[in-house]
């Protein structure tokens, strides 16, 4: 019997809390992208062998076939050998992992096809294709997935995420996603799966947004994976992981937390990039080498970064106490700019404090952000990106915005009136301050996980 079921997992805007985040003493607040993967499962009982393939369709040379001798996995990690010599770091440790955890006894044969929403890649060279009811449309790529461009949005840890729960629900047909202690073990999982992927353990973020949406997050200790990975006996792997996912509090926190409605988040990419993992060895360095001043500035931005968390909780808990008040400040964000706003407020004729509030928390942020780049010397909010964030403070509807994440050149992140968004897409098209920028066509989607109908992927798989 073949059974098809179909899971899906959001990408992220990293919103406040890049570097913070990497110290368990501090929470980042990161959100949930309408830009999603997808895994979609098909398995079938078999004798001898277990074969799993994973497909990627949009990309070339997207397949990635294993057979599989269950008794490697009797206790074991084991490794992988792709059919044709092809690799998939991703792909390979999250298939070891599952079966590490499940040690299963039955063979079957498993196909799991990946689908990923546009956002995650630049659609040079591509080409859509859609499902019979037109309801899903996928870009088609000529190269391979190493060779096309990424926006920044997670694509590892989408991919991780959503081939986890799948491979998980081909050995358990009542696998139910909206149970609690299950999403914990597709978390644990796929956490384990992306660091021994990367080769590093980072805090985890991206993971944790995939599975859970938009969150307030705190890190796990990083020695509970590296304690498993530097497992030498590898008969002691199995129960080592079984103990990890299972059994261990890894002590995260991972609470809901969403934009307020009628607030929207407008993603812009930047023509250049930076590179994370520089940027992090840069602050991590200045960190150890001025503990005084580094810790001073780590409060002063957490609070910060905490506080733009709380006035959006406020904004939201108003929008639900008082709709009407609400939606008179809806209005009147969406027809002024955070300078107009900051005008207003010091000629004390504002009419909405809350809106100054989030807009105050904001350039916080980015004050002690331009602090951190200025003290080490990692490009996070370098000069042209300060002029860039400046200027969105001038756009009607515009509450300011940030770097996201590790910030440099990848992308900046505006939070904008739900009734500005069109206008503000429409009015820096020709405008020189925003020419490098490239508003990407998405928005929050707050949920996790989540598992989709098949009949929206009809005519794709
Ligand atoms: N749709 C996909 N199909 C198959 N593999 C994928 C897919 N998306 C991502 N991957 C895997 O993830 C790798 C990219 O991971 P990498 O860690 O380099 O980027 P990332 O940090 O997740 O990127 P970004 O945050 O920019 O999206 C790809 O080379 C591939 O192995
Ligand atoms: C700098 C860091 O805190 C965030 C990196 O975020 P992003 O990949 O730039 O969205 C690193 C990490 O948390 O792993």
């Amino acid at each position: 019997m073949t059974q098809t079921r179909i899971f899906s997992a959001p990408g992220k805007a990293f919103l406040a809390g890049g570097y913070l985040v990497l110290d368990a003493s501090y929470e980042a607040f990161v959100v949930a992208l309408s830009s999603r993967m997808h895994a979609a499962t098909s398995v079938q009982k078999a004798n001898d062998t277990t074969t799993i393939t994973v497909k990627s369709p949009q990309f070339k040379e997207g397949e990635w076939s294993f057979n599989i001798d269950l008794t490697q996995f009797k206790q074991n990690k084991a490794s992988l050998k792709e059919k044709d010599g092809r690799r998939n770091p991703f792909v390979e440790s999250t298939i070891s992992t599952i079966l590490s955890y499940l040690q299963p006894i039955e063979n079957y044969t498993i196909t799991i096809t990946i689908f990923s929403d546009s956002g995650y890649h630049s659609q040079v060279n591509s080409v859509p294709k859609s499902s019979t009811n037109k309801l899903r449309t996928f870009q088609y790529h000529s190269a391979p997935i190493t060779e096309v461009s990424k926006t920044g949005l997670g694509s590892s840890a989408g991919l991780v995420t959503s081939l986890t729960i799948a491979l998980l629900s081909c050995y358990d047909s009542k696998l139910d996603i909206k149970d609690e202690p299950t999403l914990l073990k597709v978390h644990n999982l796929a956490q384990v799966a992306h660091c021994l992927a990367q080769g590093k353990v980072g805090s985890g973020f991206d993971v944790a947004t995939a599975t859970f949406g938009s969150i307030v997050y705190r890190r796990f200790n990083p020695s509970l994976i590296n304690d498993l990975s530097a497992i030498e006996d590898n008969t002691k792997f199995s129960e080592a992981l079984v103990k990890l996912v299972d059994e261990t509090n890894w002590k995260i926190t991972h609470n809901k937390c969403c934009l307020p409605s009628g607030i929207k988040l407008l993603m812009g990419d930047i023509v250049g990039g930076s590179e994370t993992p520089k940027l992090v060895s840069k602050v991590l360095a200045w960190r150890k080498a001025e503990p005084e001043k580094s810790l001073e500035l780590w409060t002063n931005l957490n609070n910060a970064n905490m506080s733009l968390v709380s006035v959006l909780q406020n904004l939201q808990a108003l929008s639900k106490e008082n709709p009407e008040r609400y939606q008179l400040l809806l209005k009147y964000l969406n027809n002024n700019s955070a300078i107009e706003i900051d005008q207003a407020a010091s000629e004390k004729k504002l009419e909405f404090s809350e809106v100054e509030d989030v807009i105050v928390a904001i350039r916080t942020i980015r004050k002690y952000l331009k602090q951190m780049t200025v003290a080490t010397g990692a490009e996070i909010e370098p000069d042209e990106q300060t002029e860039l964030l400046d200027a969105t403070e001038s756009l009607t509807g515009c509450l300011g915005g940030v770097v996201p994440g590790a910030g440099g050149y990848d992308a900046i992140c505006i939070l904008v009136g739900e009734e500005s968004v069109k206008k503000i897409a429409e009015s820096t098209k020709g405008q020189e301050k925003f020419k490098s920028v490239k508003w990407l066509d998405l928005e929050e989607q707050a949920e996790g996980i989540v598992e989709e109908d098949p009949k929206d992927f009809e005519g794709l798989i």
